[in-house]
């Protein structure tokens, strides 16, 4: 349904955030992008929601679109149920009024439909921001964070929502921070790390920390690096291989969680 070929993205002279990302997202899958901060999510979702351009590559497939940004702009003076009409009148959506209450009802939206949407906390706020993408039943659901600010009983409305957008053959793509959480929801899974796109292993991954000096050659694995002290998460079948390897190269193993 969409495709991303050679994708590249560099915010004016800076640095490459994006390099030659290849992404396939098929019909009825939930991808999960998963990475440390900067790693260049967010700038992935903003293309796959045509919110930007790619500075290099190509984007193919035109699907109708929900998006939800990692920060949902609150600042309208609409309330909620009455931000949602506006927009299901714009986009056509016949029972706007009573999908919009549905969508806010499941959600437990704080202080109900007719809350000012300028008053709302962050997580209410996001509610308002996913009840605005499913409005339109879009072919494709792109979510940054979803899961920040979201109380507990969000969470399991969120996952019901997601698994929903699956199985009526649309695809979702969403970005988190806990590599367990993408796994619990997506079909598949990716790590981004410092622009580059791999598929993570799916298994289990164990958290190994290093210390050293000189280059990183495990770019893939790599989640955070402070001075001579390098953590990394790698698929379990992965750890023996990582750990040889950085014991021949010099490194010292702080500490490996499984
Ligand atoms: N509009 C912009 N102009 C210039 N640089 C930008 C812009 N947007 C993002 N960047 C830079 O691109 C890099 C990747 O940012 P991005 O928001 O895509 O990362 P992220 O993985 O989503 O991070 P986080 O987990 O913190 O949300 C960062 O270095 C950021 O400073």
């Amino acid at each position: 349904m969409v495709r991303l070929l050679g994708v590249g993205k560099r915010y004016g002279r800076g640095r490459p955030v994006l390099t030659g990302v290849d992404l396939e997202i098929p019909r009825g899958r939930v991808v999960g992008v998963v990475g440390t901060n900067g790693s260049g999510k967010s700038t992935l979702l903003r293309i796959l929601a045509r919110v930007s351009e790619p500075s290099a590559g190509t984007v193919e497939g035109t699907p109708s679109i929900g998006y939800v940004p990692d920060r949902f702009p609150a600042s309208t003076r609409m309330t909620a149920v009455g931000y949602l009409r506006h927009l299901g009148r714009i986009s056509g959506v016949s029972d706007v009024d009573s999908r919009a209450a549905a969508l806010l009802g499941r959600l437990a939206l704080a202080g109900g439909p007719r809350a000012p949407i300028r008053q709302l906390s962050k997580g209410n706020a996001q509610k308002v921001g996913l009840a605005q993408a499913l409005l339109t039943d879009p072919d494709l659901l792109v979510l940054d964070e979803p899961w920040s600010g979201l109380d507990p009983a969000a969470h399991g409305v969120l996952g019901e929502l997601i698994a929903q957008t699956r199985d009526r053959g649309a695809s979702v793509v969403f970005t988190a921070h806990d590599e367990e959480l993408a796994q619990q929801h997506a079909t598949q899974v990716y790590r981004m790390t410092e622009g580059v796109l791999r598929v993570s292993a799916g298994g289990p991954m164990v958290r190994i920390v290093l210390r050293g000096s000189g280059d990183v050659p495990w770019r893939t694995e790599l989640v955070s690096r402070d001075g001579a002290q390098v953590e990394l998460v790698v698929p379990a079948d992965r750890v023996d291989k990582v750990l040889l390897d950085a014991l021949q190269r010099g490194w010292s193993v702080l500490g490996v969680t499984r």
